[in-house]
């Protein structure tokens, strides 16, 4: 066979292999609310007067109805007209024609600057020393409050943290270049303090709260810094070209957004639409969230807590959610490292099946992203490869950060080191599955093996392949009931062997009965036999594994013999060689257009022949998908199958006899043969076609008696 065409096949094989298109339903990932809500209490003090809510204006709260908001603010005295710096009016111009390309995200960057300014306040409280605690209403809860009020159309996001002063309006809401969350963080290296409060501190780009002139006419922020004595203010904004300030009574300590919708954007200022909002991004921000009155955000980060505390409850549950299923996890992989990435990552592999989306590589990869707690993307493509779609979970890496655009994190450098750093995390997981918990991982080998041959097949990197090849399971001719892997076969080989040998079977019968098989059975050596689908292809895909050749028992039968020439003389009750040297020319002359060549070997015992391909395993593919509407000439001239004959075999002799006596039977059985070792090739897509051949072999063999 040529390369060119060899090529070709394993080219066609490997794209029918990892193509499959099964259907396309993509899985919802972060949609869904659990059961069980950890309550945060709040004080008294904070006692709720009036909702802004339109929908919460009843007198009747709801219990754990908890309410901040109030439209009690007034700007009062002068105003500062001031105008937003070149590269913030550009930006703001950039950012209202959209450069989101979900409107809805304005809301995940406002609550993650409300949680940022809690984390900053709690840092500050927790860092500053006694004497130092210069701040107004130390202990006051850190929250935040959404309202909402679909009448005049209006959004608001109160947080209780650090708010602030004048001159950090001025600098942090008109200008770009400077971000207060990098600015606050240099301060905190500065100081020389690292704690967990300073690392929860989001954000670390500066465009996040311009993103609510995506959905705003105007925006007004009122602010009071949480420093002693300080006053409030309200900042506003339609977007343009100036922000005003003005100084404001009735100002709570903290900040708060009041977005004031455009008319087409009413949406957000539906409660409802709000709170799938909150809970696809930011159900597990740190602190709570509450929606008219009511707590929005549920579930604990548990990916941050330390594996041992986190319970198989709370993981059932919590693998529901993020996956967006009701089964509950097989394997749980719980890890988090920091070198050579901050990783805190927690990954389910399913109980259930794969479902028939899953199979499909249209499928999403089911990982979401986090940054500090804050979901950067549900389902982030390129997180995980392809081939471990099924596995569902949430990596949070403080060291990827929040982001403008998810195409800009698809490409990104560190994403690809994320993904190679979870890829080999997973593999070594598995493998630590398959060596501890044998039983289980046997189980999932069942379920899911297809993935890992597709990663065989897919990756490009042949470290991991051979990493993912250690996964493997077969039974093997010397192993019935148990299935061994790779390593395994390559520890008890015989000595001097060079080669893993392999062979394709649907059952142990056929696989046992297999002419090819029949040599290495004598000598005793194990071959691996792969009863399912895209086995053969895969292990051909693989080529070596740990530098040992992959050989399928067909390509093993293909190989030269070095005693070919004289074997037929040697060997008992064969032919001569001056008949063969008949036989081959007439079989030869007689299959014209079928094979490529007719030769003798001693591989064979009770088989009378066999026929060979290069390579056996992307023909048989070939065949069965791809052969259907090609002509029989085309198909033999792809092919190019040799016929190798047993010249001891009763069949073979007695085939020789009749081209002398009958030359026109002796027809029919050559043809019949080379059929017969098609079939036994697995080559041909629907044996029926050679009732008609063998119907007429049999007449004729028939009338002689
Ligand atoms: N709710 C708030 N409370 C206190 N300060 C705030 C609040 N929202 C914004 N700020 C200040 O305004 C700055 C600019 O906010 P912006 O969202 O534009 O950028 P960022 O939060 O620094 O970065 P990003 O949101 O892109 O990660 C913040 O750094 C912070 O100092």
């Amino acid at each position: 066979m040529s390369t060119t065409r060899l090529l070709l096949l394993q080219k066609l094989s490997r794209s029918l292999l990892s193509n499959r298109k099964v259907a396309t339903n993509a899985v919802g990932l972060a949609n869904r609310t659990c059961a069980s809500a950890p309550q945060t209490a709040f004080p008294t003090t904070f006692r709720p007067i009036r909702a802004f809510s339109t929908e919460a204006v009843s007198d009747e709260k709801p219990s754990g109805y908890h309410s901040i908001i109030r439209d009690s603010e007034k700007a009062v005295g002068e105003s500062d007209k001031h105008e937003f710096q070149a590269e913030t009016r550009m930006l703001l111009d950039i950012v209202a024609r959209s450069l989101y390309s979900d409107k809805e995200v304005f809301v995940r960057e406002l609550v993650s600057n409300a949680s940022d300014a809690l984390e900053k306040f709690r840092y500050t409280i927790h860092t500053a020393g006694e004497g130092e605690k210069d701040f107004t209403e130390q202990d006051r809860a850190l929250e935040i409050h959404i309202g909402t009020n679909k009448q005049d159309r209006v959004l608001s996001i109160q947080d209780t943290g650090i708010g602030m002063t004048k001159e950090e309006l001025i600098a942090n809401l008109g200008t770009i270049a400077r971000s207060g969350s990098k600015h606050f963080l240099e301060q905190v290296k500065e100081k020389g303090t690292t704690t967990e409060n300073a690392q929860n501190i989001i954000g670390q780009f500066g465009v996040g709260f311009y993103s609510a002139f995506m959905v705003a006419d105007r925006v007004d922020v009122y602010t009071k810094s949480s420093k002693t004595d300080s006053i409030g203010y309200k900042w506003t904004s339609d977007g343009s070209g100036n922000f005003e300030i003005q100084e404001a009574e009735n100002v709570r300590v903290g900040t708060k957004i009041v977005i004031h919708l455009k008319a087409d954007c009413r949406e957000f200022s539906d409660e409802d639409r709000i709170r799938e909002v909150i809970r696809k991004y930011s159900n597990f921000v740190g602190s709570p969230i509450y929606l008219n009155g009511k707590q929005a955000n549920q579930i604990q980060p548990i990916w941050l807590m330390e594996p041992k505390d986190v319970t198989q409850d709370q993981h059932n549950e919590f693998y529901r959610f993020v996956g967006n299923t009701f089964d509950t996890p097989r394997f749980t992989l719980h890890y988090k490292t920091d070198v050579p990435l901050s990783i805190r990552a927690l990954l389910y592999f399913p109980e259930g099946k794969p479902g028939l989306f899953e199979m499909s590589r249209d499928s999403d990869v089911g990982v979401a992203l986090y940054t500090r707690k804050v979901l950067i993307q549900s389902k982030t493509e390129n997180l995980l490869p392809k081939w471990l779609r099924f596995i569902k979970g949430v990596v949070d890496s403080e060291d990827i950060p929040l982001n403008l655009s998810r195409e800009l994190l698809q490409n990104s450098a560190l994403i690809r080191k994320l993904r190679t750093v979870l890829t080999n995390r997973v593999l070594r997981f598995l493998h630590d599955r398959s060596t501890k918990d044998p039983e289980n991982y046997d189980k999932f080998y069942k379920d899911y093996g297809l993935f890992l041959k597709e990663g065989i097949v897919t990756s490009q990197e042949p470290n991991e392949k051979e990493e993912i090849a250690k996964l493997l399971r077969f039974e093997t001719s010397k192993q019935e009931d148990k299935r061994i892997s790779l390593p395994e076969y390559c520890n008890q080989q015989q000595e001097g062997q060079k080669d893993i040998y392999y062979l394709a079977a649907p059952n142990r019968t056929l696989a046992e009965a297999s002419p090819y098989y029949e040599s290495l059975k004598k000598k005793g050596i194990e071959v691996l036999f792969c009863y399912e689908a895209y086995d053969e292809l895969v292990l051909m895909q693989l080529g070596q594994f740990l530098g040992k050749n992959l050989v399928s028992v067909e390509k093993e039968m293909r190989r030269s013999e070095k005693s070919e020439e004289s074997a037929d003389q040697l060997i008992e009750g064969s032919l001569l060689k001056t008949q063969i040297d008949e036989l081959i020319p007439w079989i030869k002359q007689k299959l014209t257009g079928k094979v490529t060549n007719v030769k003798t070997t001693t591989k064979l015992d009770s088989h009378p022949c066999v026929v060979t391909v290069e390579e056996m395993a992307a023909a048989r593919h070939f065949i069965k998908t791809q052969s259907h509407n090609m002509s029989e000439e085309n198909r033999y001239a792809l092919l190019q199958p040799q016929l190798e004959i047993n010249p001891k075999h009763p069949i073979v002799k007695k085939l020789f006899k009749l081209t002398q006596s009958d030359p026109e039977l002796a027809e029919l059985l050559a043809k019949q043969l080379f059929s017969n070792a098609m079939v036994g090739a697995g080559l041909v897509d629907d044996p029926r076609m050679l009732l008609t051949s063998m119907n007429e072999l049999l007449e004729k063999v028939l009338d002689k008696h």
